[in-house]
């Protein structure tokens, strides 16, 4: 693929599925869209159609393409494969849009020998009954998942190039092993659909001329509007993916013996707890469905805004710090009888924590005002939850539960959006290992993980490679929750919000020759709580103070724990006007009231002993120093790549629209600010980051036009009460659809 032109993607198939992805492609302008298709002039009314820009009419006359996609019935594959063989290069990216995986990869080892690097099977998870080239859709993969299933072969440039195309079409992409692929899809697509192609059967053929159709209303048509499908499509499926079908559809005719004995017998009782397990499980998916609508609809809204031309004023308190809420709620929940938590951080990523702990059994009373009451069972009394555990786009939340989960003695699985679904696992999946737990992770080392179940975790003694508060905490659950000793070095400091709860709880815990030493007490009182103000979501009007002449601000009550401060020091050292105030002690944190001025900035350099306590304000601190005078450089910042996005990527990204002089050396980022010098006007993309999306709007106060920041909306969730605070401070922000 050179690096100017448009990748030439040949879509083979263009049913439905092969045609909306053509559609969608061509319309997004981020691909040269071929297309062919073995029915007689399907491929011409596809060009006529406008789905696609060009047609290959068959396999001896192939013009280049560079990505080959096969969208034909799951076992019409190996003859597509066969036939494009002669054309494939070592360069070609090669997938197919398969309900059914392990076929897919028999069948291209078979026709093609060694599985070549790009080759990437996929899955997009959005269908609908009908078919063929005039029903294509150009939002049919709209907020639909996409699973990518690459292969211990297959090229991390091609799953790359494959999650472009498909983001660019707008579906979420995540990765999955093959076999684990074909068993969720067995129970969650094959089976509902041969259910659904068997009862409209069976009533079809008991009631002579279909009588019964008339009577039927919305329990029948919900049920069985998938039995509209493509036959050909879905025989091909049970074929290709009997083994796992029959599995689960083995289970599921045994329990419905079960409830066809418990009806015989007038066993109310075991109808009512089946029926009763089903609703809850049912409500729990509707939940996760509304949570991913809503993020999605927040990660698609933008911010507008305009350049400041006075300066910020005005006193605010912040949400509760997000860390120490997180782990609030988990421990009060692993403590005994009720605990009392105010100033919770009530955003998204903390409602994801409280959600799931209810899942697990635990009784949480929370009102949205930051005060939550947890009534704990102990370090044993969590419950199987009875279905996946949705982690949002919550990086701790999945982390820290990991650890609690690892030592509980029943099987979890903890599931994540997009987002998440691309961060890094194994950090965690190792030392939990190394302690006797059992997590599985797809091949990349992500999500979903699958804990298996263990009898019990042994000490461990860890050293970590990287400075991460999310796997020491993880390990320090862990040991809590199994009753064993752990100890942790880290490289640099990160947070210690776990340590000093726990410290606070009565534990034993310590810190001397840097190593962490945490023995497990045999139960855990209750716990009474006040979390301090967010200091990451502090340092954004930190930000904003600094640059826009004029402001002077205060921000009351904020967590000043100095493994977070980081980026407090930074800036005074680079001149910057914050006053210290009322320092107090709060829920065994230190705590202070915050005065910011305007002021003038000067370069500096900051080494990695910064890293772990500056972590979530370096994208902002980019932003201070492009504007303070000199260059900048900030060494160690590679933890950033693993966030909700790739943040350096999309800081440097955004920063150059906006004029700034940026660039990356290794893993340090220097800058060569100009304090003289107001930002650029224009487009920058967060891609669903929220401290990417609030860098860039305190870079927008001191630039020189408004500045577009898409896919922001997810500001609004992470950062409760934002609107008002900006409106409050004087930013000149909205935000729009
Ligand atoms: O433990 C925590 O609460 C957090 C730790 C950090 O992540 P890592 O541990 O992955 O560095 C930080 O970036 C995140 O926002 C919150
Ligand atoms: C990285 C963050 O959170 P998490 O890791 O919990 O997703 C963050 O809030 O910046």
């Amino acid at each position: 693929m050179t690096a100017t032109a448009l990748p030439r993607v040949l879509v083979v198939g263009l049913g439905l599925i092969g045609a909306s992805f053509a559609k969608a492609l061509r319309l997004s302008q981020s691909a040269h869209v071929l297309g062919m298709d073995a029915a007689p002039g399907v491929a011409e009314r596809a060009l006529e159609l406008g789905i696609i820009d060009e047609v290959v009419a068959d396999t001896d006359r192939v013009p280049p393409f560079d990505v080959l996609l096969i969208a034909v019935p799951v076992l019409a594959m190996r003859s597509v494969l066969a036939d494009f063989k002669p054309h494939l290069t070592e360069r070609t990216v090669i997938s197919d849009v398969g309900s059914v995986k392990g076929v897919v990869v028999e069948a291209a080892r078979e026709v093609l020998g060694a599985l070549p690097a790009g080759f990437v099977p996929g899955h997009p998870i959005a269908g609908a009954e009908r078919s063929g080239v005039e029903a294509a859709k150009s939002d049919l993969f709209d907020r639909h998942m996409l699973i990518l299933t690459p292969l211990p072969s297959s090229s991390n440039d091609a799953v790359a190039t494959l999650t472009k195309l498909w983001q660019a079409v707008g579906a979420e992409v995540v990765t999955m092993p093959v076999a684990r692929h074909d068993e969720v899809l067995a129970a969650t697509s094959h089976l509902p659909h041969l259910l659904a192609f068997s009862l409209v059967d069976t009533l079809a053929r008991e009631s002579e001329n279909r009588e019964i159709f008339r009577y039927a209303a919305g329990g029948f048509r919900d049920f069985t509007r998938i039995a509209a499908s493509d036959p050909t499509m879905w025989h091909d499926i049970f074929l290709a993916n009997g083994e796992a079908t029959l599995g689960i559809l083995r289970k599921f005719q045994a329990d419905l013996d079960e409830l066809a004995q418990a009806i015989e017998h007038h066993q109310g009782d075991r109808l009512l707890d089946v029926f009763g397990r089903a609703k809850s499980a049912r409500d729990y998916f509707t939940q996760i469905l509304q949570s991913r609508q809503r993020h999605g609809d927040d990660v698609r809204k933008n911010l507008i805004t305009a350049p400041m031309h006075r300066g910020l004023s005005g006193t605010l308190s912040l949400p509760g710090d997000k860390s120490i809420s997180h782990r609030a709620v988990i421990l009060a929940a692993l403590a005994e009888g009720e605990s009392h938590i105010r100033g919770f951080g009530e955003g998204d990523d903390n409602r994801t924590t409280l959600e799931a702990l209810r899942k697990l059994g635990v009784d949480i009373q929370d009102d949205d005002s930051g005060e939550v009451r947890v009534t704990g069972h102990g370090l044993k009394g969590l419950r199987q939850a009875d279905s996946p555990l949705y982690m949002g786009c919550s990086g701790t939340s999945m982390r820290l539960l990991a650890g609690v989960l690892a030592a509980q003695g029943f099987a979890s699985e903890l599931i994540g959006d997009a987002s998440l679904s691309q961060r890094p696992m194994d950090r965690i999946q190792k030392p939990l290992e190394t302690m006797g737990a059992r997590l599985e992770l797809t091949p990349r080392g992500t999500a979903p993980i699958l804990i298996r179940p263990v009898d019990s975790l042994h000490s461990i003694d860890y050293e970590l490679p990287m400075a991460s508060a999310q796997v020491k905490s993880a390990v320090l659950l862990a040991a809590l929750c199994a009753g064993v000793p752990a100890r942790m070095k880290e490289p640099t400091i990160s947070r210690n919000h776990t340590e000093r709860l726990l410290a606070g709880l009565g534990c034993d815990i310590d810190t001397r020759d840097g190593w962490l030493s945490f023995t497990p007490p045999k139960r855990l009182p209750a716990l009474d709580l006040d979390i301090p103000g967010d200091f990451s979501l502090a340092a954004f009007h930190m930000a904003a103070a600094t640059l826009v002449p004029g402001s002077d601000i205060r921000l009351d009550g904020i967590g000043v724990n100095p493994t977070r401060t980081g980026f407090l020091d930074i800036l005074l050292d680079m001149g910057g006007s914050v006053e210290v105030l009322n320092e107090r002690e709060q829920g065994g944190e230190p705590v202070a009231d915050l005065r910011v001025r305007y002021a003038p900035l000067g370069a500096g350099v900051y080494g990695t002993d910064y890293s772990g306590r500056t972590i979530d304000e370096f994208p902002v601190l980019f932003v201070l120093a492009a504007r303070a005078e000199g260059e900048t450089r900030i060494e160690g910042v590679r933890e950033l790549r693993y966030k909700e996005t790739d943040r350096l990527k999309r800081m440097i990204e955004g920063l150059t629209v906006l004029g700034a002089d940026i660039e990356l050396k290794g893993d340090d980022v220097i800058i060569r600010g100009r304090a003289d010098r107001r930002f650029d006007g224009g487009i920058v993309d967060c891609a669903g980051d929220h401290r990417v999306a609030l860098a860039f709007m305190v870079a927008a106060q001191v630039a020189s036009r408004p500045v577009i920041i898409r896919h922001s909306g997810r500001v609004l969730g992470a950062y409760p009460g934002f609107a008002e605070h900006a409106s409050r401070l004087g930013y000149s922000v909205t935000v729009e659809d």
